[in-house]
């Protein structure tokens, strides 16, 4: 890992940060260094956004437990998930159009996130090809969150371009074959694949080329062909008719872990287990698809109990602190991974403000690891928390 020192020394040396340390300052920052519906689009969930508050708030009803009089070793927050190393169970989770936060976008979190030990689990509506990404960042690690097209050559060809470029696992969303209702696009009309931002894997494939009419992939974009990959990719984006069986296609074009992500209640699990994913990502979008839907971390436990270690279960949605990756791995997580704190740390900083996010994070982690009496990650579990009475703190700060 390029980076081994305390980043707390670091800061303090340097007389302090140019970057916030809370996540209010963070989404905060980000906010005043982007245009208003830019931001809107990050931050923005579905309906009135209960489920995006649901998801932070959830976090308020756990509290950590405290160990004393340990040996004092320094606590190891590395670990390796579906044998992808990570200096961190904290990922990068897939976010589309991250030219919306920094015109660097994806290549520069790819590079933060191979400068911390990070794994970018790339999304599959980037401003940058998949290829283009991980030559940004040749030495990182990475996986490839696959949008199921309603085209199978398509489809297949995202794989093996993916699987190619050094993608190690295929992260299936599970969770957006509708549109979530989102009312801060909608009040500010800004969507930004109308603009055909964010297709940058579709506009260098050939098969998406041949659906949308054209013979090849073109060198330049005029308008018309703009027009014609917004049109293109709105109706082979997804497969809205997809099945757990499907995944035996997929297992078929590729020997890539297989994940499927957006999964929230135990009976899927289950099921998605007999089907025979590598593993499952307990995740609501960020709040992002269903208004009043149940925090993200209470579907938690009852999925971490249905898998019941047969494969990683991984967590995302309202995870702002280390202390929170720590709650979420008490529960029955293998890891997290965080969206809009990545995005703002973009915003504000380019590839320095996710080095600043990813660095706060594992540092946070590590040190609450450590008070609450854990060598290395494995030894976590439930009776690291407990239930408490409902907390606002950490969220309006
Ligand atoms: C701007 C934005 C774009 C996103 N795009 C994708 C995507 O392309 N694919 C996907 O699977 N999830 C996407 N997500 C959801 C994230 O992967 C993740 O589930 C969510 O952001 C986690 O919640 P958090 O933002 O509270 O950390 C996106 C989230 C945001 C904020
Ligand atoms: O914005 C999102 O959350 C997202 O995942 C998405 C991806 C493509 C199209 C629309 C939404």
């Amino acid at each position: 890992m390029a980076y081994t020192g305390s980043y707390q020394t670091q800061v303090f040396a340097a007389g302090g940060s140019p970057f916030p340390f809370t996540p209010k300052g963070l989404e905060e920052a980000a906010r005043r260094d982007m245009p208003r519906e830019h931001f809107d689009y990050i931050a923005g969930g579905a309906g009135r956004e209960r489920t995006v508050a649901a998801n932070e708030a959830a976090f308020g009803r756990w509290g950590l437990t405290y160990r004393v009089l340990r040996d004092g070793a320094p606590a190891d927050p590395s670990r390796t998930v579906l044998g992808t190393p990570m200096s961190m169970p904290v990922m990068l989770a897939p976010a589309g159009v991250a030219e919306l936060a920094h015109p660097e976008a994806e290549a520069a979190a790819a590079r933060a996130a191979e400068r911390v030990g990070a794994v970018q689990v790339l999304s599959a509506v980037t401003s940058t090809p998949l290829e283009d990404v991980a030559e940004a960042a040749p030495n990182g690690q990475r996986w490839f969150q696959f949008a199921w097209p309603d085209d199978e050559k398509l489809a297949r060809s995202l794989i093996e371009r993916a699987e190619a470029a050094g993608y190690t696992a295929i992260v299936v969303m599970g969770d957006c074959h509708v549109a979530g209702w989102r009312t801060r696009e909608l009040s500010s009309g800004f969507f930004p694949f109308q603009h055909a931002h964010g297709l940058g894997n579709y506009v260098s494939d050939r098969r998406f080329w041949e659906l949308a009419g054209f013979g090849s992939v073109p060198d330049g974009l005029t308008p018309e062909m703009v027009a014609a990959a917004a049109e293109t990719w709105n109706r082979v984006f997804t497969k809205p008719a997809l099945q757990p069986e499907d995944l035996a296609l997929l297992r078929s074009w590729t020997s890539l872990p297989i994940v499927v992500k957006g999964v929230c209640r135990p009976d899927e699990a289950t099921r998605l287990c007999a089907e025979g994913v590598d593993g499952l990502i307990v995740s609501n979008h960020g709040g992002r698809q269903l208004d009043a839907g149940v925090a993200a971390l209470d579907c938690l436990p009852p999925v971490a109990a249905a898998v019941g270690g047969r494969v990683p279960v991984l967590f995302d949605s309202g995870v702002r602190t280390g202390t929170d990756a720590l709650i979420a791995l008490a529960l029955g997580a293998d890891a997290v991974m965080i969206g809009r704190p990545w995005l703002y740390g973009l915003a504000v900083g380019g590839q320095a403000g996710v080095e600043h996010v990813l660095r706060s994070l594992r540092e946070e982690f590590t040190g609450a690891l450590a008070l609450t009496g854990h060598r290395t990650c494995a030894s976590l579990s439930e009776a690291d928390v407990r239930a408490v009475p409902p907390t606002e703190k950490g969220m309006t700060a």
